[in-house]
């Protein structure tokens, strides 16, 4: 597998600079997102998208994904709610990725539960993802290919900064970029680390924040391929601080859902510009 390549240090202030041209460029751009998701995340996932101002398409049947996936910016694959039959769909869509060039996001959603699921995963990473999203606990399982302890499922038993060698292991083993999300969202490309500390703790209590975070990544990557890092931390950070505003709002998780959404829909260059909160930890 190619090295990846090394990314210039930035500045806080950058970054902010950075999230918001990307999120204008996804907004004026509208890449069209082809997801493959679990059937929990395709509501929120499809409405992070909208809200972004990306273009959602939720097909997962294989029989199209020779027709549709070469028009589709950016794919997500998920496997949530994975079974047999669904896994030729991920295959086909992620290797018609590759063959192009085109960039697409894994995540490996309670990887560790069942060998199956880890055995899917790691045909998949055969597949050259982008990004690889997931939490601290999937990406620790993902990293070593240990579903021996099975965790809680989907959510994670770790901190993201857990995992911070597991994550640089993976990347410099796929090639990807690797993401994990938690209280400070850690993202690396196996040699650089980047932390970016925007969210609320709430967002945890909303099933498929991660799985609509995974989605938003692909939208990033989506207008600035070769910039997998920038993009995947950048759409991590807005995420975040859609959260903390939506907060501002909510009574609990249910209508922290629906502000998060209006958040992120709404999010202008001064707010996004005095909330994220990106530093290298490297
Ligand atoms: N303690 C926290 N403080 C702030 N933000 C958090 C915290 N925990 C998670 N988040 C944010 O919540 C979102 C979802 O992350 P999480 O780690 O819960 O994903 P996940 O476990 O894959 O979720 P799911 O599988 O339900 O989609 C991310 O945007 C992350 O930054
Ligand atoms: C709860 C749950 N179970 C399988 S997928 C999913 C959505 C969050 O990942
Ligand atoms: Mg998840």
């Amino acid at each position: 597998m190619e090295p990846n390549s090394p990314t210039q240090v930035t500045t806080p202030t950058q970054w902010g600079t950075k999230a918001w041209h990307l999120l204008s460029q996804v907004r004026t751009q509208s890449p069209l997102i082809q997801c493959i998701t679990n059937f929990v995340s395709m509501d929120l996932m499809a409405n992070t998208l909208l809200s972004a101002g990306a273009s959602p398409a939720m097909l997962h049947s294989v029989e199209e994904i020779h027709d549709f996936t070469p028009h589709a910016d950016a794919l997500c694959i998920n496997i949530g709610t994975l079974s047999p039959a669904w896994l030729p769909a991920m295959k086909a869509a992620a290797a018609v990725c590759s063959d192009k060039g085109k960039p697409w996001v894994l995540d490996p959603v309670a990887v560790s539960a069942s060998g199956f699921r880890m055995k899917a995963c790691l045909e998949l990473l055969e597949l050259r993802p982008t990004v690889i999203r997931g939490n601290g606990s999937e990406i620790i399982a993902l990293s070593f290919a240990s579903s021996d302890k099975p965790t809680k499922g989907a959510d994670s038993i770790h901190e993201s900064t857990d995992a911070v060698e597991a994550a640089k292991l993976l990347a410099q083993k796929s090639g990807a970029i690797v993401a994990v999300s938690g209280a400070t969202d850690i993202v690396t490309d196996g040699n650089q680390v980047v932390g970016a500390h925007n969210g609320v703790a709430l967002m945890q209590k909303i099933t498929a924040t991660g799985c609509s975070v995974t989605a938003l990544v692909a939208a990033f990557v989506a207008v600035d391929k070769s910039h997998a890092l920038d993009a995947a931390v950048s759409a991590l950070a807005v995420f975040g601080v859609a959260g903390e505003l939506g907060m501002k709002m909510a009574k609990g998780p249910g209508s922290l859902r629906m502000h998060l959404i209006d958040a992120l829909h709404g999010l202008d260059e001064a707010t996004l510009l005095s909330h994220v909160n990106i530093t290298s930890l490297s």
